[in-house]
């Protein structure tokens, strides 16, 4: 009788994929999540087998695991382009444009994605959508000036014609800081028809840091389903 893959499983299908895509010796941007932490053990593993890898974590939490499992890191000052990021994704579409930062990591993530000569995602099934914004959008805000912010923002999705909650993102005892010391607002916009117009807008409020849309940054996406692993790029699509 088939088994059927629960959650985690599916995750280790996508990153164990992944790491087919890491060549000895790389530069590597290493991602945020509980998909990005099965990547994380795996290449643990083969680092204590020898193969070499500079990392460059996209958050504090990913840092700590690549300490405490061997995998050597470094700063994006030290290595300020790299050859690969690895990183999961909280929602992509058949273009692969992405929401991340329900981890909160999107900043770093961001900027390490952007120094990376190449992206992949790993994700299961369940995050593949055909309109991005059912995952609640990720916005990284200054905490000076939040309501002020959080005004501009509202103006921007009614001109968008995007209407939904925009709730500040707590933690257990407090507002939730990302490690850049921000806040972080999350806008349930249900659907975003065009996400690079709201994209647009969002940088250009003087208090988002920056948002969760990652559009057109990723190469490739790789997708666990029960039935197996497949690949997605922007143009086509493989098994
Ligand atoms: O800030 C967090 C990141 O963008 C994660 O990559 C994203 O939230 C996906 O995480 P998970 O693999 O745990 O679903």
């Amino acid at each position: 009788m088939e088994r059927r893959m629960d959650a985690r499983q599916l995750k280790i299908a996508a990153a164990q994929a992944a790491l087919e895509h890491v060549s000895d010796g790389m530069r590597l941007g290493i991602g945020t999540g509980s998909t990005a932490n099965e990547f994380v053990r795996l290449l643990a593993e083969k680092v204590h087998d020898g193969f070499r890898v500079q990392g460059v974590p996209t958050s504090e939490q990913t840092a700590r695991l690549c300490m405490e499992l061997g995998v050597p890191l470094f700063s994006l000052d030290e290595l300020p382009e790299l050859d690969l990021t690895i990183d999961g994704a909280d929602e992509l579409d058949g273009n692969l444009n992405l929401i991340k930062g329900g981890g909160g990591a999107l900043l770093r993530e961001k900027i390490v994605a952007s120094a990376s000569t190449r992206m992949i995602v790993i994700a299961d099934e369940s995050k593949v959508v055909e309109t991005l914004g059912r995952f609640p959008l990720p916005i990284e805000v200054m905490p000076f000036g939040l309501a002020s912010t959080r005004l501009a923002v509202e103006r921007l999705a009614a001109t968008l014609g995007l209407s939904g909650e925009i709730v500040q993102r707590p933690d257990r005892d407090g507002p939730y800081l990302t490690d850049g010391g921000h806040f972080i607002l999350d806008a349930s916009f249900g659907r975003i028809p065009d996400a690079e117009a709201l994209a647009n807008g969002l940088a250009a409020i003087a208090g988002v840091v920056e948002h969760g849309l990652f559009l057109h940054m990723a190469d490739a996406a790789i997708i666990a389903t029960a039935a197996g692993v497949r690949m997605l790029t922007a143009q086509n699509e493989q098994e």
